[in-house]
């Protein structure tokens, strides 16, 4: 049976679920719950700390886990990302009260940081050659500037409010790009059922990001009507039954949805429709 690492709190567990359910698992239906089997579909699901799931993973007790890209390199455990999911994502950055004259890693040198991401900011410093004092705090760093633990902090910046609102502001350029991913023991071999886990999550991915767009189009016009669509290998042209016309399928970008609607209208095609894809293996 595959055993998953899934976090069981703050922002990477709702959204976490949700993909999985998409995929066709089964999801715990009392959030005390740590452990839960999918006899079905042959895995048993770990509901573990978000910031414990890499080392869970990299000791290889868990096949696969769920957590974010910056918690991941934070452990520095032997884990290894395999699948980025799109959701939780934020930035790491430096931050500082605002108008501070700090403005790079490099005027860094001799203070003291506060973060809860200690590896990720030591090795930071490291790879710049800078000597500073790092601080481990378990959260609500911004508040340690404020009360003269640290003069700058490290931290998880989303939509920037919670800086914003301890007068603090960014610095530098982004310590790391984050977002959800699946990690796997590194170098861990090839696993049927990995794979099988994967593709489920990857045909989620998908069906979030396209949608079906079906359409009808004089057969004069569908050269420039499949430009505009032209799916992910090559759309799917069927004649119509009034002569001199065609339906045309394919996928396009979800976000693109409205203006490709747009563009198609304005060259004679009607009858467009989209439909959500409910799940998909490409
Ligand atoms: N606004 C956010 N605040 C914190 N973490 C976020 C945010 N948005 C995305 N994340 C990501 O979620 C992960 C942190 O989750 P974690 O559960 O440890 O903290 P949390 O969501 O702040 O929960 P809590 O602090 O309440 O335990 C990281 O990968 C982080 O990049
Ligand atoms: O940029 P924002 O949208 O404001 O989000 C980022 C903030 O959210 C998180 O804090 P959280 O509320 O989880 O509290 P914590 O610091 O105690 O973990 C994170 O540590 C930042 O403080
Ligand atoms: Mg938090």
């Amino acid at each position: 049976m595959l055993r998953i690492a899934v976090p069981n709190k703050g922002s990477l567990s709702g959204p976490a679920a949700e993909m999985l359910h998409e995929a066709g698992y089964r999801q715990r239906k009392d959030a005390k719950e740590l452990v839960l089997v999918d006899p079905d579909n042959q895995v048993e699901f770990f509901f573990l700390r978000p910031r414990d799931i890499a080392v869970y993973v990299g000791s290889g007790r868990l096949d696969v886990g769920i957590t974010g890209r910056d918690l991941l390199l934070d452990s520095a455990s032997d884990a290894e990302e395999v699948l980025a999911l799109g959701f939780a994502a934020s930035t790491f950055r430096f931050a500082k009260p605002v108008g501070a004259e700090i403005s790079s890693v490099q005027d860094l040198d001799g203070l003291r940081i506060a973060t809860s991401y200690t590896g990720l900011v030591e090795q930071h410093l490291a790879e710049h050659g800078v000597k500073a004092t790092v601080t481990k705090l378990d959260g609500a760093v911004e508040t340690a500037v404020h009360l003269g633990v640290a003069e700058v902090i490290a931290d998880v910046v989303e939509t920037g409010t919670s800086l914003r609102n301890a007068g603090l502001e960014v610095f530098g350029e982004p310590i790391l790009i984050s977002d959800a991913v699946v990690i796997r023991p590194k170098g861990a071999g090839e696993d049927p059922a990995v794979e099988q886990f994967l593709r489920r999550l990857q045909g989620v991915l998908v069906a979030r990001r396209y949608v079906l767009m079906d359409y009808d189009i004089r057969a004069e016009k569908v050269g420039a009507a499949v430009a505009l669509t032209p799916g992910l290998e090559s759309p799917t042209v069927s004649p119509l039954h009034t002569e001199g016309w065609v339906a045309v399928r394919s996928m396009v970008l979800r976000k693109e949805a409205q203006r490709i609607m747009d563009d198609l209208w304005s060259i004679g095609a009607r009858a467009i429709l989209v439909t959500n894809i409910h799940a998909c293996r490409l």
